[in-house]
């Protein structure tokens, strides 16, 4: 994992509720070798539980990020705490761990009849990896700490049965957890007694997602000793609001420049491109980046609406590229498992469609919060409201981000990019952009700040393409992005959905008995009915254009010296290198049939193989 520069998060204490307010304080500016010293602090220096400090070994993370050396050690002081750190920073363990801590410490007083702590997030994906962390935490830790998630789909008797023992950690959304109060199932006065920690996390999204008036409802609940954290990787409006009606006189921690220096809002580490063309060559483009090995997997693509996906997805088919697609459409199990599966990487493509399209619509339509819940209302009956794909996932090793279609805004891009160079580690981002699109591309350069600082490129055009190599493959890509029509997509579609809920209803079973088996299904089945042809898999030597061809061995061997391998991770899975099979690696022999013009034989067996094997060193 690749080190950044590390800078020391801002301490301000926020003493609105108290009666005799001090000035906010600027910390004095820390010497530059104090500055190194930080860096290098341990965990055993912040003063955790060595049992956690085994388990965080056990998981290969040995020193804490600049948010957690600063939020660990309040939040064990018992102080309420704001956190504000970018995407990736390590917000879930600046707070998941001195929770622990506490709660390990305080594990001997078993008469609770309501969990000790309350974790929200906005989305039940987001539930689930919080849930996962933590328990995995437990675990490892061999503690006898019971977690429990509970989801709106849940059943009242469902509800109980997890409410039983009472658990001490409670994970899920804010909807969810007023409707046990609502129903019965939790009970204010024993909850006042016994929550001693109530976590926002994703605070800048919650209200975005329509849980206000869940959360005023929950406010009457949480006793005034409550120790209450509200992490957020973005400053809001929002986050103000939510931070005055829940928490008491806390420590608001910022890492410098998140939130108010603008060229910071992107880490570092992670490398912004953009393309120029036009909505109709965009699959060309697509097809190069990829085809043409120019940028490293693994891949998360983003397309505004699902038949777009679908349609990516099947042109991929069609040139032996396999893909998987996560929406709002498909049953939740299956996006857990689609999402378990990517971050196991046992495949390289994954074609998302981002759930904030549909909210940041209905914003820049100034429509009022009651039309809001309504069309929220409306949306849920065919899409899962509780549905997030972007914010706050943590998806596994991601070296592109590549935006198909622009999102309809800068926050959106900000957390689309956010899902690649976590915890420090590299990444890098394509943005296509159409004419149309040039609108909200500029809005996002000034969101980034670079039309102030007209110096540094934020966004620079991406280097490595030229337009040879885009020409070579126009007409491959046009031919086949014709095949791809719309009623094959309104099929594949339809197809996809009948899998997915018999995949749903066995991986419900199946999660029951194995939750850690990930191997069950697979999510990036060939969905196209017609037979595809093994002579587009493989781009012939001849269109390669010279420039283009430099430039990927160039990304091949940036790749290697980053250690941006997932072969190993897939061997550990699947016993056998994923790459046998792959038809990107196998070699078409022969003329095609009914292909294209100018004849597609291959120039000679030494350059098949030569290919192959350059493409063997690079996965
Ligand atoms: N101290 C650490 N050292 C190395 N990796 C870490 C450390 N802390 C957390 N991570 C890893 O960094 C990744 C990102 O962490 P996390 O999801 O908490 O980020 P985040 O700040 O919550 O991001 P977002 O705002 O997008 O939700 C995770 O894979 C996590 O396991």
């Amino acid at each position: 994992m690749a080190k950044a520069t590390k800078k020391l998060p801002h301490v301000n204490e926020d003493h609105e509720k108290e009666p005799e307010p001090e000035p906010e304080q600027e910390p004095e500016p820390v010497p530059e070798h104090e500055q190194e010293e930080e860096e290098d602090q341990t965990f055993e220096e912040l003063g955790l539980d060595p049992r956690l400090i085994r388990a965080l070994t056990k998981k290969s993370i040995d020193n804490p990020t600049p948010i957690q050396r600063v939020a660990i050690p309040l939040i064990l002081e018992g102080k309420d705490v704001v956190a504000r750190a970018k995407t990736g920073s390590g917000k879930t363990f600046a707070y998941v761990l001195p929770m622990l801590h506490k709660l390990f410490s305080d594990s001997g007083s078993k008469n609770k009849l309501a969990p000790a702590a309350f974790v929200l997030v906005p989305t039940r994906e987001l539930s689930q990896q919080v849930y996962s962390e933590i328990q995995s935490l437990i675990e490892f830790c061999r503690m006898q700490l019971k977690i429990t998630q509970l989801t709106s789909t849940m059943f009242d008797a469902d509800l109980k049965t997890a409410l039983a023992g009472p658990p001490d950690i409670l994970v899920s959304t804010p909807a969810c957890l007023q409707s046990c109060f609502s129903k019965g199932v939790l009970l204010p006065a024993s909850v006042q007694d016994s929550l001693s920690f109530l976590v926002l996390d994703e605070a800048d999204l919650l209200l975005s997602y329509g849980y206000e008036d869940d959360i005023k409802s929950l406010t009457a609940h949480i006793p005034r000793r409550c120790q209450c954290l509200l992490m957020s990787a973005t400053s809001s409006a929002d986050v103000e609001k939510l931070k005055k009606l829940i928490l008491h006189n806390p420590f608001i921690l910022t890492l410098p420049d998140v939130g108010d220096t603008k060229d910071e809002i992107i880490p570092k580490n992670v490398q912004q491109f953009w393309i120029s063309c036009s909505a109709r060559d965009k699959i060309i483009y697509i097809l190069a980046l990829m085809k043409l090995d120019l940028v490293q997997k693994k891949v998360l693509i983003f397309a505004n609406t699902i038949d777009a996906s679908f349609r990516l997805k099947l042109f991929f088919e069609k040139f032996g590229i396999k893909s998987a697609v996560l929406n709002a459409e498909l049953p939740q199990n299956s996006r857990l498992h689609i999402l378990e599966q990517f971050n196991a990487g046992l495949f390289d493509y994954l074609i998302a469609t981002d759930d904030s399209q549909l909210k940041e619509k209905e914003q820049a339509d100034g429509e009022s919060r009651v039309e809001r819940k309504r069309s929220r209302k409306h949306a849920k009956k065919k899409m899962d409201a509780e549905f997030g794909v972007v914010r706050g996932i943590d998806f596994k090793n991601v070296n592109t981000v590549i935006n198909f279609d622009m999102p309809q805004s800068a926050e959106g891009y900000v957390h689309r990019i956010g899902r690649t160079g976590r915890a420090y580690s590299t990444g890098a981002s394509v943005s296509l952009v159409s004419p149309e699109e040039m609108e909200i591309f500029e809005e996002v350069k000034s969101t980034l700040g670079e039309n102030e600082n007209k110096d540094s490129n934020f966004i620079a055009p991406f280097p490595l393409l030229t337009k040879n190599a885009v020409e070579s493959l126009r007409y491959r890509a046009e031919d086949v992005a014709r095949s791809v029509t719309k009623i094959s997509v309104r099929e594949a579609r339809a197809q996809d959905l009948r899998n997915e809920i018999l995949n749903s209803e066995k991986l419900k079973a199946h999660f029951q008995v194995n939750p850690k088996d990930l191997d069950l299904l697979k999510h990036d089945k060939v969905l196209s009915k017609k037979p595809l042809s093994t002579h587009l898999r493989d781009v012939p030597e001849y269109l390669l254009d010279p420039t283009t061809q430099e430039a990927s061995k160039i990304v091949k061997l940036a790749r290697a010296a980053m250690g941006n391998n997932n072969s190993a991770r897939r061997k550990g899975f699947k016993g056998k290198s994923r790459k046998d099979k792959d038809p990107l690696k196998s070699l078409s022999t022969g003329a095609s049939k009914g292909g294209f013009k100018g004849g597609m034989k291959r120039k000679g067996k030494e350059k098949d193989d030569s290919s192959r094997n350059r493409k063997k060193q690079s996965v």
